[in-house]
């Protein structure tokens, strides 16, 4: 889950400066700004104030500046302000005044440190702050969370990760039918928008094995599963304004919660009624003494609850918001590095020539692609989805090497400048598609240089115990998609469209103006007819 909020932050991102650049705030937000106004100076001097850490500030508050003017001003110039603070302590930890509160932001190399206090640094517990008393309609994906069940992390690492050999048929046909869906059979060049094209097939793709076969075409769910993210950051953003104790007030009030809690109960309407039929047919099923009939997150998810009451919409929600932006964004980024020289796409072809036809849809094929690899590896070197990563929230006051002080309730996070490192990368601005593949014949590189490893030099999934277990089937997604999308259609840029992200704070973002030049071609192979793993029904 991915500088200023991990999970799925993209299409917020592309919203939120949207709203930022047409004001196209509503009214009720408006009325709950200016009592900010009022509210806030005091706010601000207790959250932004000294707490003797030592830790120098980039960028303090000036005099008479506001807290929402601060972070308004953080979203707008992050990297900016992460850069200035690079130059002025290099090799140290210094403080950013951020549209999270402050953070304390470790220099690259110091990620192992963070890994080492998985308690008194807790990724989970900076999800578990918005409401005082309970999370209402609309927020509740956040609550899961930190949930002492674990429900989430238990569906996606015992379920979704170990069964990736049995969904790989599923994955296979759905990638087929979306990419024909967004693309179609059209053999002249024609211009598409990146993004919206691959969200359009993410979405897709991810509902068929987080909600099934009933539900993976519905328009009105792929709609929500598409949205909720946005709705639920607007809300979150509006409500982080205020203190804890009045958030439910404005909750009642304000105009973004208000679309949170309508697309929450959308989504309860299409999950709850299929909810009560699974356990009806599962009854069924065990009076006949039959198995389980399906292989999905709603199963998984009555599995690992057996019985104990939980949030079926929910845990969707939040399934969509960790999983299909940061997805979206890789793969629109590795389609705009390849589409930038679509003489990567003709080699990359070759691998999937050599491999698929010969060993069929299969985890285990997927895995042999490792130009593949390679080259979405190294899309995600050159534009990672956040420059800040680990972001964690202290436990209790806890101190770290050097003597900082990390007090209860503060954010640390580490700097991943490494990932731009010459020392590391040789040409690091370049995007090289085989470099990771080489690196993976030198020895001990193996391990180290997979698209799913995580090393303390390249954080784009985290690192430690709390390294997104979303990592493999995301993986899985992406190399399936992309298969589809280069053996049947060619690829370049479209006029104007350029490789350079879009910021948002610290996090650069896939362009949502980029365009593709497109058309379709002559498959080498049937990439419908290959055999495929299924446990599917
Ligand atoms: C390219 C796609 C993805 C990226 C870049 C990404 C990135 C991340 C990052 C950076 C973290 C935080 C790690 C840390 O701070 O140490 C994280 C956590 C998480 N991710 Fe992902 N993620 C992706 C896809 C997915 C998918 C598809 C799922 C679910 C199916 C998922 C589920 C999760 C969960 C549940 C966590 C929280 C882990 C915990 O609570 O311990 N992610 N992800």
């Amino acid at each position: 889950m991915a500088s200023s909020v991990q999970l799925d932050l993209v299409w917020l991102r592309i919203q939120i400066l949207g709203c930022l650049n047409t004001s196209k705030i509503c009214q009720s937000t408006v009325a709950l700004a200016l009592l900010a106004l009022i509210l806030v100076p005091v706010i601000a001097s207790f959250l932004f104030r000294d707490k003797g850490s030592g830790v120098p500030v980039v960028n303090p508050l000036r005099l008479f500046q506001l807290e929402t003017q601060k972070r308004v001003e953080f979203i707008r110039d992050g990297i900016d302000l992460l850069r200035v603070g690079r130059r002025r302590f290099p090799g140290k930890p210094f403080l950013l005044l951020t549209n999270l509160g402050s953070i304390t932001i470790l220099p690259p190399g110091r990620a192992k440190e963070v890994k080492s206090l998985p308690e008194a640094l807790s990724y989970r517990k900076k999800f578990n702050d918005l409401f005082p008393f309970f999370y209402p309609a609309g927020f509740g994906p956040l609550a899961i969370i930190d949930h002492p069940s674990e429900l989430l992390q238990k569906v996606v690492t015992k379920h979704l990760t170990k069964r990736l050999n049995t969904v790989t048929g599923a994955l296979a046909v759905e990638s087929s039918f979306a990419a024909s869906k967004a693309l179609g059979e059209q053999t002249d060049w024609f211009e598409v928008p990146v993004y919206q094209t691959i969200l359009d097939m993410v979405a897709r793709v991810s509902s068929r094995v987080f909600l099934g076969s009933e539900l993976c075409r519905d328009e009105n769910w792929l709609d929500l599963t598409k949205n909720f993210t946005v709705a639920m950051h607007r809300g979150e953003l509006t409500l982080r304004l205020f203190p804890r104790l009045v958030r439910p007030f404005v909750y009642l009030l304000d105009g973004s919660c208000r679309k949170s809690r309508q697309a929450y109960y959308r989504a309860y309407k299409i999950v709850e009624p299929l909810l009560t039929q699974r356990r009806k047919e599962r009854q069924d099923r065990a009076a006949r003494a039959e198995g389980v009939a399906y292989n999905d997150a709603i199963e998984w998810a009555e599995m690992e609850a057996a019985g104990a009451s939980y949030d079926a919409t929910d845990l969707q929600l939040i399934l969509s918001f960790a999983g299909i932006h940061t997805t979206s964004d890789l793969l629109s980024t590795t389609m705009l590095q390849l589409a930038a020289d679509p003489e990567n796409i003709r080699t990359l072809r070759r691998e999937m020539m050599e491999v698929l036809p010969a060993k069929g849809w299969k985890k285990t094929s997927l895995t042999q692609l490792k130009l593949l690899d390679s080259a979405i590896k190294e899309a995600q070197r050159v534009k990672p989805v956040q420059m800040i990563t680990m972001l964690r929230k202290a436990t209790a006051d806890t101190e770290l090497e050097g003597g900082i002080v990390i007090r209860k309730g503060d954010l640390v996070s580490v700097d991943s400048s490494d990932f731009h490192n010459p020392a590391l990368y040789k040409n690091p601005e370049a995007y090289n598609m085989h470099r990771f593949a080489d690196m993976r014949s030198q020895p001990g590189g193996e391990h180290r240089a997979q698209l799913v490893s995580t090393v303390p030099e390249h954080l784009a999934f985290g690192y430690g115990k709390n390294a997104c277990p979303g990592r493999f089937f995301a993986a899985n997604e992406i190399k399936m998609a992309l298969c589809h999308l280069l053996m049947k259609y060619d690829w370049e840029l479209a006029p104007g469209t350029t490789l350079e992200p879009v910021w948002f704070g610290t996090d650069p973002i896939v362009n949502p103006q980029a365009k593709l030049l497109c058309r379709r071609r002559k498959e080498e192979f049937d990439l419908d007819a290959l055999e495929a793993d299924d446990g599917i029904e």
